[in-house]
């Protein structure tokens, strides 16, 4: 924390939020803003935009670089350093884009409350006009799909064998455009990202049993300096649910030795026990990249870590290093 353009003096200083610029990473960490300060009413919170690798490589097609972010955190990498240089006291990540890693000096400090963690099928506006529904198998045969993501194309290749697929680069804007434009015929996105731009309407089939959803899908992630006195101001904002269900999916990407790219599907989920209180319980499933073969395994015990660490030393068991 500094004492910047804060507040008259005896006020507390205001805390600074490191983001990306694309509408999608702003509203998040508005949102991070209003909860610390409905949190903590006399602190001053103020955002510090950053331009990422990522975001300024975005134009351009760059074939070779979504193999080479695999895990790499091509759009969190400079919003931690703005941290560490101290330009900011927080950083706000989608914990979907954030490696699994730890980094030297930061520390993951809190997990507010999860949204959505589905995938969501989204249709042209036009198609949508004329009657169009949003099953799978409503689709023609085919028909493009608009993702990169290994994940979504693995699993929706075991249900449509027929589909093929377009990269679909850019913020969650462009994406939609290029949609409507006639680029594909259907575009897989986030259901949380799109309900976050109020863009809910343009869904047309949350898919909830064809896709398992990504690591941290639909989770925020806030880091802060470890040891910064941040870190007590923030653990109000941990919502312990959502950071156990985290904690496992990370635990378990991790172990695999994997990053946001791979083919890696999960759900956690909490599992109440008798004497009050709950267990956490992971499935997740590995995918060959033309889904025609599926690891899966599960575990289920009261550490977090444990359980994700368990789950994917059976998919490695299993074999699933060649997979990765
Ligand atoms: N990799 C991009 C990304 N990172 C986080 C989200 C959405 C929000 C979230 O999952 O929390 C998205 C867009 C998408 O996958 O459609």
């Amino acid at each position: 924390m500094t004492d910047g353009d804060g507040p008259a003096a005896g006020n507390p200083p205001a805390l600074r939020i490191a983001t990306r610029d694309s509408p999608l990473a702003m509203w998040q960490a508005n949102h991070v803003a209003d909860l610390l300060r409905n949190a903590h009413p006399d602190l001053t919170v103020e955002l510090v935009e950053v331009k990422t690798t990522g975001d300024r490589n975005r134009v351009d097609p760059l074939p070779a670089m979504a193999e080479q972010s695999g895990g790499i955190g091509l759009f969190t990498k400079e919003v931690q350093r703005a941290v560490l240089d101290g330009r900011a006291d927080l950083a706000v990540h989608s914990l979907k884009d954030l490696p699994t890693g730890p980094v030297d000096g930061l520390t993951l400090a809190a997990v507010p409350e999860r949204a959505s963690r589905w995938d969501a099928l989204v249709l042209p506006a036009d198609a949508v006009s004329n009657g169009a529904t949003g099953s799978l198998d409503d689709l023609p045969s085919g028909a493009t799909v608009g993702t990169g993501s290994p994940r979504r194309r693995a699993q929706l290749l075991r249900l449509r064998p027929d589909l093929l697929f377009a990269e679909a680069r850019g913020n969650v804007g462009t994406r939609l455009e290029k949609l409507d434009a006639g680029e594909f015929h259907a575009l897989i996105l986030a259901e949380a990202g799109l309900d976050r731009l109020g863009l809910s309407s343009r869904i047309s089939k949350r898919l909830e049993s064809e896709t398992l959803p990504a690591v941290g899908q639909g989770a925020l992630g806030i880091e802060c300096r470890t040891g910064d006195p941040a870190v007590a101001l923030l653990a109000l904002l941990n919502h312990p649910v959502a950071r156990a269900e985290v904690d496992a999916e990370r635990a378990c990407l991790n172990r695999l030795g994997a990053g946001c790219h791979a083919p890696v599907g999960v759900r956690a989920r909490i599992v109440p026990l008798d004497g009050g209180g709950g267990e956490i319980s992971l499935t997740a499933a590995l995918l060959s990249l033309d889904g025609e073969t599926v690891l899966q395994a599960n575990a289920t015990g009261p550490d977090a870590h444990a359980v994700g660490v368990a789950v994917a030393e059976s998919l490695l068991e299993q074999g699933g290093a060649a997979l990765l």
